[in-house]
């Protein structure tokens, strides 16, 4: 079977495609694979570094107001469309699965009007702009949350979860806290902003590195890459704690999670699925700045359950970060209440439910 996989911009729409292309790899070694996406996205990085054929368009998304650029948008729009036909008339696959980002939008449009399957995955609690568009065209609409299918053709909705979740299982905790410094024996909290960080996570660690550091628990924090001279800068002015371990960007992400007791993010809807598939539990700052405000829908969905904290960005503080860790990591009945409620709301088999999809679609 041939399979073109299209998503793009940010990790959250680019892991869930990586997530299903290892997890079919590891069922079907001769499944072939062209993973199209944009030059300047995160995944023109992520993809090749897998050793996963690569190829690229150019395209830009849409502006939410009314403006000139989206004149152009739509110029590029049709030449994505031109050149997608162009990639895939080549390749020739028997399904063509979009998993989020502008980038998916010509890619898997020029595959339904080439009469190919397709599929897209929505991630979200809430559809982005592209997967709206797309879901007129698909075969499939794949979801990982109940509160998404309200927003697609009924008919059309399969709920699969996101298959991050299956990739994260089944990894040494230890060999993840080796291979970034953690001591093995210490409780530990690892904090990240999604996958290019977050400034307004960055500013309240950095104010509370100094209370941080007379903790009995470690702390591993990811900044994002583009943030990670700045916040060195401010490091070294109010000092680096020997117990928190600071970092631009884990790339073994799913070794570093087996090994963490509890998390501090934001509430992109991948990490939520690597959250809930390990059973971590996590304090929740959903970026405010995402359309239709859907990382506090995802966040409410593990929060309601008890699966996870909400501490909402305009009441985030440094003093008020270090007492919601203390609260959860200082009661351990809390902590395994909050494991047990978070493992519930886990889809672990999600990498196998969308390869089915794909299977079936391909037969029809
Ligand atoms: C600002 C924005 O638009 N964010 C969106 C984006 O988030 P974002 O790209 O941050 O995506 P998620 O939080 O969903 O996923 C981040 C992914 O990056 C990985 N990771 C992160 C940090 C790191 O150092 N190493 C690493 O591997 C995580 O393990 C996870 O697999 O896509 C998500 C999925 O559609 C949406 O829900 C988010 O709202």
């Amino acid at each position: 079977m041939r399979i073109a996989v299209s998503g793009g911009g940010t990790g959250g729409h680019i892991y869930p495609a990586l997530a299903l292309i290892r997890e079919i790899h590891k069922k079907d070694e001769d499944v072939e694979f062209l993973y199209i996406g944009t030059k300047s996205g995160l995944e023109s990085t992520l993809v090749p570094r897998e050793k996963i054929p690569f190829k690229s368009i150019h395209i830009t998304g849409f502006k939410r107001k009314l403006s000139f650029e989206n004149v152009k948008t739509v110029l590029r729009f049709l030449k994505g469309v031109r050149d997608s036909k162009k990639m895939l008339k080549e390749f020739h696959p028997d399904v063509v699965i979009g998993t989020g980002g502008y980038v998916c939008g010509p890619v898997v449009y020029a595959a339904a009007k080439m009469g190919i399957p397709t599929i897209v995955h929505e991630q979200n609690s809430v559809p982005g702009l592209t997967n709206k568009f797309l879901s007129r065209y698909v075969d499939k609409i794949a979801i990982c949350f109940e509160e998404a299918r309200q927003f697609f053709p009924e008919q059309k909705v399969e709920m699969t979860g996101n298959p991050r979740a299956s990739e994260v299982l089944g990894q040494d905790g230890i060999k993840g806290r080796l291979s970034t410094g953690l001591k093995l024996k210490v409780p530990t909290v690892l904090i990240f902003g999604g996958s290019r960080g977050a400034k307004p996570i960055n500013e309240a660690v950095i104010k509370s590195l100094t209370e941080l550091s007379s903790k009995p628990y470690q702390v591993l924090y990811v900044t994002g890459d583009s943030h990670f001279e700045e916040v060195q800068q401010e490091v070294e002015l109010v000092g680096n704690p020997e117990n928190v371990i600071i970092k631009p960007f884990i790339h073994n992400m799913p070794e570093v999670l087996a090994g963490v007791d509890l998390t501090v993010a934001r509430a992109g809807a991948t990490t939520l699925a690597e959250l809930t598939s390990l059973g971590i539990p996590s304090i929740l700052i959903p970026s405010p700045y995402v359309t239709d405000n859907h990382q506090e829908k995802n966040a409410r969905a593990l929060s309601e359950k008890g699966a996870a904290r909400l501490l909402l960005e305009k009441d985030l503080t440094g003093p008020k970060l270090v007492e919601s860790i203390d609260q959860i990591l200082g009661q351990e009945q809390k902590l395994a209440d909050m494991k047990k409620a978070a493992k519930k709301l886990g889809m672990p088999d999600a990498a196998q439910r969308v390869y089915h999809l794909i299977k079936e679609i391909a037969a029809k």
